[in-house]
């Protein structure tokens, strides 16, 4: 251990998240620490084709790599929202845009449009998005620029702050599809050109000293291997959390009751049948599919709950639905580990990634969860002293992050208006978790505001919540009394504005293939 504290870092598990963990680190600290990274050669990784949020560009910043640099070698794409197919019936859809949501006379523009909107769909009308990802727009223009000037306003946004404190001061206009197992890939390059030492072998045992704390590692072909802090990145295994230090895992199954996927890479003609700017969720009898678009290919995939459907059912459910592209793909069947660990750092050791905690891809929160830890892990990195309160802190963030997820994404199943099998049935009285009740009644008085969404900051804003709620159609909602007594003429001006907007920007944008094609080339 250094005079400032544990500098000698051991990471186990070399999937996405230890990999950015290791590259991060490396960024933060340069040589003021060491990092050892060790994988299993045999143990594969989660890599299915993910979405993120937008603000995952922070954490390409703070390594200071370009879009230029790292997307054409991880397939990646844009993604200007994720549409919502059926949830609703069978052939509605919404988006859930990355767009603020304009205000007028200090009310949301859903709630004005609730009052009396130009049109049927809340996303057409209150954002530029909808239109965009219909028309299978990039948000980047040929030469590289941002589709507006209000977007490119936000690249001079401030620089060195954490997600948390972005978060109300601006809204990025898209995030990205890639393949996390290109991304690690990518990193791995990185961080060992930085001095990370990567050791491929299998840790068989992991050995506490009399206070219970981490005191080395056994490797199967490079024996003991010692530091002082351990990072536990080994997936749903928590090979150094869960199972060595016993930290217990809590189940969210009671609330979100998806523990399986089915999923598929298919090659796809992206020239002659473009490249979509979005995630598409689309519901099906006990779970929902999703749909990534990379470049040269899709990541598709059924989430379900074994309770409701067999994995063979799944299977077949899932090739009926991608069609004859997918018949010589391999199915890829994963069980997946729902909710978190009680504390993510215990000792010495902390744990980043599907080890830590994971809920149901719907929301693209993975990798999220991944980047917030990291963050969190710098600002409240130990000193000498081992300070408690530091690891209190930094344990209480985290779960307050995967917390408030539950929450949003138990709002999905009990907000969708769709009912046609038992699975839809018991979404409507599935039980939510505290505090969420009393929040759904209040909505139904009163569009959810900063206010009276889940109190701790876990990346979605209040208006992530409304689209969620008009889109699903399954909740009585009413616009604010007051809303109703007041003249609108500057609503339904703001309405045509984005109307006139969406028309223009439809009309100048390249095609999302288009501008990766130029971007490739
Ligand atoms: C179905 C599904 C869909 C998803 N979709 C998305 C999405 O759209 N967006 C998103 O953000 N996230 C998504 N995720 C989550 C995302 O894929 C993961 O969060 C991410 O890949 C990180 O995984 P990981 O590194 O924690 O674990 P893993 O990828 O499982 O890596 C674990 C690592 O630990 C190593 N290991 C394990 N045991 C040992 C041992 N004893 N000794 C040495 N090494 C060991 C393995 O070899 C491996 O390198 C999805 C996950 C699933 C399951
Ligand atoms: N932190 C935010 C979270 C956010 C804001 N709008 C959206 C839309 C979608 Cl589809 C996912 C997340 C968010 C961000 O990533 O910008």
């Amino acid at each position: 251990m250094g005079a400032q504290g544990p500098d000698q870092v051991v990471i186990v598990g070399g999937g996405t998240a230890g990999w950015m963990t290791a590259s991060y680190l490396k960024a933060a600290f340069e040589d003021r620490i060491s990092i050892t990274l060790v994988e299993s050669g045999k143990i594969g990784t989660i890599g299915v084709g993910e979405a993120t949020f937008s603000d995952i560009r922070h954490f390409f910043e703070f390594l200071n790599l370009r879009e230029e640099d790292w997307m054409p070698a991880c397939n990646a794409t844009y993604k200007l929202a994720v549409r919502f197919q059926d949830w609703r019936r069978p052939g509605h859809h919404f988006y859930h845009p990355f767009e603020q949501l304009r205000s007028v006379n200090g009310f949301p523009l859903t709630d004005w449009w609730l009052n009396g909107g130009p049109g049927e769909r809340f996303d057409q009308d209150c954002f530029v998005m909808a239109s965009l990802c219909d028309a299978g727009r990039s948000p980047r223009y040929l030469d590289g620029t941002l589709l507006d000037q209000e977007a490119r306003a936000v690249t001079d946004e401030p620089s060195g702050l954490t997600m948390s404190e972005h978060q109300g001061k601006t809204q990025f206009p898209y995030a990205y599809h890639f393949e996390a197992a290109l991304l690690a890939k990518y990193l791995a390059a990185y961080a060992v050109d930085r001095g990370v030492r990567h050791i491929v072998d299998e840790v068989q045992d992991v050995r506490l000293d009399s206070r219970g704390w981490i005191d080395h590692i056994v490797t199967k072909e490079h024996g003991e291997i010692r530091g002082d802090l351990y990072i536990d990145c080994t997936g749903f295994r928590g090979v150094l959390l869960n199972k060595a230090l016993e930290v217990p895992f809590m189940s969210y199954q009671d609330t979100l009751p998806n523990d399986s996927a089915v999923a598929l890479q298919v090659p796809l003609d992206m020239k002659k049948l473009g490249v979509r700017p979005y995630t598409t969720a689309t519901a099906q009898r006990a779970g929902w599919i999703w749909t990534i678009p990379l470049f040269g290919r899709i990541g598709t995939g059924y989430v379900y709950a074994k309770d409701y459907c067999t994995p063979e059912e799944a299977e077949r459910t899932l090739r009926e639905f991608v069609g004859p592209e997918a018949e010589s793909v391999e199915a890829n069947h994963i069980r997946m580990r729902i909710g978190r660990s009680a504390q993510s750092w215990k000792n010495n050791c902390v744990a980043v990634g599907l080890s830590s905690g994971f809920v149901e891809p719907l929301e693209s929160t993975g990798i999220f969860f991944i980047h917030h830890a990291i963050e969190q892990l710098v600002k409240y990195f130990p000193a000498a002293d081992w300070n408690p309160k530091t690891r209190d802190m930094y344990n209480a963030a985290v779960a307050h992050v995967m917390d408030g997820v539950r929450e949003f994404l138990a709002v999905h199943y009990r907000s969708a208006a769709r009912d046609d099998t038992q699975y839809w049935k018991d979404a409507k009285t599935r039980p939510v978790p505290d505090a969420l009740e009393e929040r759904l009644e209040r909505w139904k008085a009163q569009l959810p505001d900063s206010e009276n969404i889940f109190p701790y900051y876990h990346g979605l804003p209040p208006y992530s919540y409304m689209c969620i709620l008009l889109g699903m159609g399954g909740i009585p909602l009413r616009s604010s009394p007051a809303v109703g007594l007041s003249d609108d003429t500057a609503a339904q001006k703001e309405f045509q504005a984005i109307r006139g907007k969406a028309q223009h920007l439809v009309d100048a944008l390249p095609t999302h293939y288009d501008y990766f094609a130029e971007m490739r080339s």
